[in-house]
């Protein structure tokens, strides 16, 4: 059906593709529009109303300005400290790690020691490390990691930013060609780097030879003013991290020398010869780094999140079980456990997860930098990307759950549940998008099935693919049965056997029905992206249950933690039942009794659920939330914080002077 209505936001500018999609629509748009609206004269209403409104300079909704400069000044003077603390007192990496950890939300050099520091540990030969990591250390250089553009994240191979090299001069050439190749969002780009590792695509005589990292100087080192040729700026307010000067950079033919091009791995020669050491992707590595870092992000968010609920949850009460009776702990009730403690477990699957991955991580790196040797680095890869994403994913919906589960007071600032969460919630796009993550995962899934086929052997983390899962019986027969470790774990790698298997199914049916490979990919996706999950979901589970297993503690401990570690598989199991039951996993009846299992420990939890967060020692300061103090005294802490909000500081506001007063008397005056 034609497209009848002409909607006035249509420019001449109207994206085309936008366009064509509108052009397939099979329905009148007007309307529905009046069908929503609740009729053709309400429509209309609106629509006069809408342009009274909303071109009225007062009423225009996108003035939801926030002082950023004044966020920016703050969390730039606390970086600034930490840095003359750092140089002080000598703090190692990792002194540096806690403390960043403890200062919690003001990351504003974050980009800087989380990324460009390690790209040139990681890419750089020793001649560039020995230049540029002294003088990084001591912030004489502040860079910033500059590789997504306006057009391009995702895509690495579409990123259009250019580096060409003039072997008559020695250098290369950097430029932007189009208004897509911009960059956008690199952290401490806009107004606090003097560097940036630019991410191009090198091109020597013609020829294009992928992307590499270059350093190039963007301001001056004597008063912070742009070089020539370099434009920047902030990308404007986001909903999280607004003390991150998340920037746009345009280069016009900024010149750099040859050996600015980090060269650990690729090289070009003085006349223009382009060689280089192992995979393409090996220039990756920094993402595969802070991918893994986003696991430990996860953990530490969830952690305080649920430190902050559950001591909220012990301190609350509210409503009795039984009518007259004294009000409870709001942790009294079912419910709230069961928002709680998922979390608590996960906080702890995590932490598991991210020591195992950042072992990977340094034992591949050395491996890879040491011995030339790229043999594991596409499982660390698989595994850093859906460890991330499923981490992140996990985060960002069990502090939400955390925030709920204090209530009303949950919604405060002074909750601090909201920030965590806005920050956290980052990482499901930072650093690969979530989705794109699993399908890379899935790739290496589907490739590692294709083996198993062939009888070839698998690394660690695929094994249980060779495994032949067509005579496993799960062995649950009662509650108790369900607290068995190797049983869980069982279930889990079963299932996410299945979920790789009909995944693999889906993709040998699209393409034996004639589809290309990227088309039956395409289509296929879906049951990708879940064989990529429940992959991970095995892995951290599996993970939990190892890790207890050679953990160097005592017999409550122990206890405790396998506990937990029981409850926090047979929850997954539990919310992803349908799946568990179609792969065989366990029968309809077995679901049953791992049911009333997980229900069941809810209460051995209960007893130790203050304590196992009190572990994690966050102090007052780095919590910084009215509910989550160590002392629990919720009440006094949230009518304090109230007493020093700024709109407190005055018993009769300025406002009122100004906009109420006077239209008061203007109104009276008609009347
Ligand atoms: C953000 C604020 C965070 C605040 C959090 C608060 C928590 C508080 C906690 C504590 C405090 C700590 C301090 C925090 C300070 C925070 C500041 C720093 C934050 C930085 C955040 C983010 C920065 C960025 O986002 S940088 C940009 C990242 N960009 C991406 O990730 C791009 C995604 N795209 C890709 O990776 C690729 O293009 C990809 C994988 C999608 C596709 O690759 P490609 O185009 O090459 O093609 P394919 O054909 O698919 O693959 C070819 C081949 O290569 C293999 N491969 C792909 N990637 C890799 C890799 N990385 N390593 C190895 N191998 C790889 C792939 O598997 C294929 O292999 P085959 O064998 O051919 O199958
Ligand atoms: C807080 C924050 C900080 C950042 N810091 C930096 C930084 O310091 N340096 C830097 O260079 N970049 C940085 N980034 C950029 C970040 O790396 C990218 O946003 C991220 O890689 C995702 O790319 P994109 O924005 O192009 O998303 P897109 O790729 O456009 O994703 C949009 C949607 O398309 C889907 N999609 C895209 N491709 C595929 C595919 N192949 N298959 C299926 N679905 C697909 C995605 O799943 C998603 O749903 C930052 C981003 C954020 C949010």
């Amino acid at each position: 059906m034609a497209y009848t209505k002409e909607p006035d936001q249509l420019s001449i500018k109207t994206n085309v593709d936008l366009l064509k999609e509108r052009q397939t629509a099979t329905f009148d748009v007007a309307s529905l529009t009046q069908i929503l609206d609740g009729g053709k004269a309400k429509t209309r209403r609106r629509k006069q109303l809408e342009s009274l409104v909303l071109s009225d300079p007062t009423l225009n909704p996108l003035d939801r300005s926030v002082d950023r400069l004044e966020l920016y000044d703050r969390s730039l003077r606390k970086a600034a400290r930490v840095y003359e603390l750092k140089v002080k007192h000598n703090w190692s990496p990792e002194d540096m790690k806690m403390v960043l950890r403890m200062l919690n939300d003001e990351h504003a050099l974050g980009v800087h020691e989380v990324m460009f520091i390690p790209c040139i540990e990681r890419l750089g030969t020793a001649a560039q490390r020995a230049k540029w990591l002294p003088r990084a250390h001591t912030l004489e250089i502040i860079g910033t990691y500059a590789q997504t553009e306006l057009g391009h994240g995702t895509n690495l191979a579409g990123l259009e930013t250019t580096a060409t090299y003039e072997p008559s001069s020695g250098q290369f050439i950097l430029n932007t060609p189009t208004l897509s190749a911009m960059k956008w969002w690199p952290g401490n780009l806009a107004k606090t780097a003097n560097h940036a590792l630019v991410l191009a695509q090198l091109w020597i005589a013609g020829k294009k030879f992928g992307m590499q990292a270059f350093m190039v100087q963007l301001r001056s080192l004597e008063d912070h003013t742009l070089l020539p040729g370099i434009e920047t700026g902030d990308i404007g307010p986001k909903m999280g991290v607004p003390y991150t000067d998340n920037g746009y950079l345009i280069l016009k033919n900024v010149r750099i020398p040859r050996d600015h091009m980090l060269a650990g791995f690729a090289k070009v020669s003085a006349d223009g010869q382009f060689s280089k050491v192992g995979s393409d992707q090996v220039n990756y590595l920094t993402m595969v780094y802070v991918r893994a870092k986003i696991v430990d992000w996860a953990f530490n968010g969830v952690s305080e999140a649920v430190t902050i609920a559950t001591r909220y949850s012990a301190a609350r009460r509210q409503g009795s079980m039984k009518p007259g009776d004294p009000e409870v702990q709001i942790m009294d009730y079912m419910t709230q456990q069961y928002k709680l403690f998922p979390a608590l477990a996960a906080a702890y699957a995590l932490f598991f997860a991210k020591e195992q991955i950042m072992k990977e991580y340094v034992r591949v790196t050395k491996e890879i930098q040491e011995d030339s040797n790229f043999k594991s680095l596409p499982e660390l890869h698989s595994q850093a990307a859906c460890l991330k994403s499923f981490s992140s994913d996990s985060s960002s919906h069990l502090i939400e759950v955390c925030r709920r589960a204090c209530g009303g007071h949950g919604y405060l600032i002074s909750a601090n549940l909201s920030t965590i969460g806005v920050d956290n919630v980052s990482v499901v796009t930072a650093e690969g998008e979530n989705t794109v993550m699993f399908l890379q995962t899935a790739r290496y899934l589907m490739k590692s099935f294709a083996k198993s086929t062939m009888g070839q052997p698998l690394p660690a983390t695929v094994q249980y693919l060779s495994r032949d899962w067509s005579s496993y019986e799960c062995p649950v027969r009662s509650e108790r049965d369900c607290l068995n470790h190797n049983v869980i774990s069982d279930i889990h790698l079963k299932r996410a056997s299945y979920l790789v298997k009909r995944a693999a199914d889906h993709l040998q049916r699209r393409l034996s029905a004639g589809d290309p490979q990227h088309v039956a990919w395409n289509r296929a996706s879906i049951d990708l992206v879940t064989a990529a999950v429940g992959h991970a979901q095995a892995f951290v589970v599996c993970n939990f249950c190892t890790s207890l297993s050679q953990l160097d503690a005592d017999t409550q401990i122990l206890e405790v933690l396998s506990t937990l570690c029981s409850f926090y598989g047979l929850h997954l199991i539990i919310k992803h039942s349908g799946e568990f039951l179609e792969a065989g996993s366990i029968s309809g009846n077995q679901l049953e009794l791992i049911r009333r299992q997980e229900q069941a420990l809810l209460a051995v939890i209960r007893p130790n659920a203050v304590a196992l967060c009190d572990a994690f020692d966050y102090h007052d300061v780095t919590l910084n939330s009215a509910l989550g103090g160590y002392d629990g005294n919720v009440y006094e802490e949230l009518y304090g914080r109230a007493k020093q909000c700024v709109l407190n500081k005055t018993e009769v506001l300025p406002s009122y002077y100004k906009h109420i007063q006077p239209l008061q008397r203007r109104l009276k005056a008609r009347l």
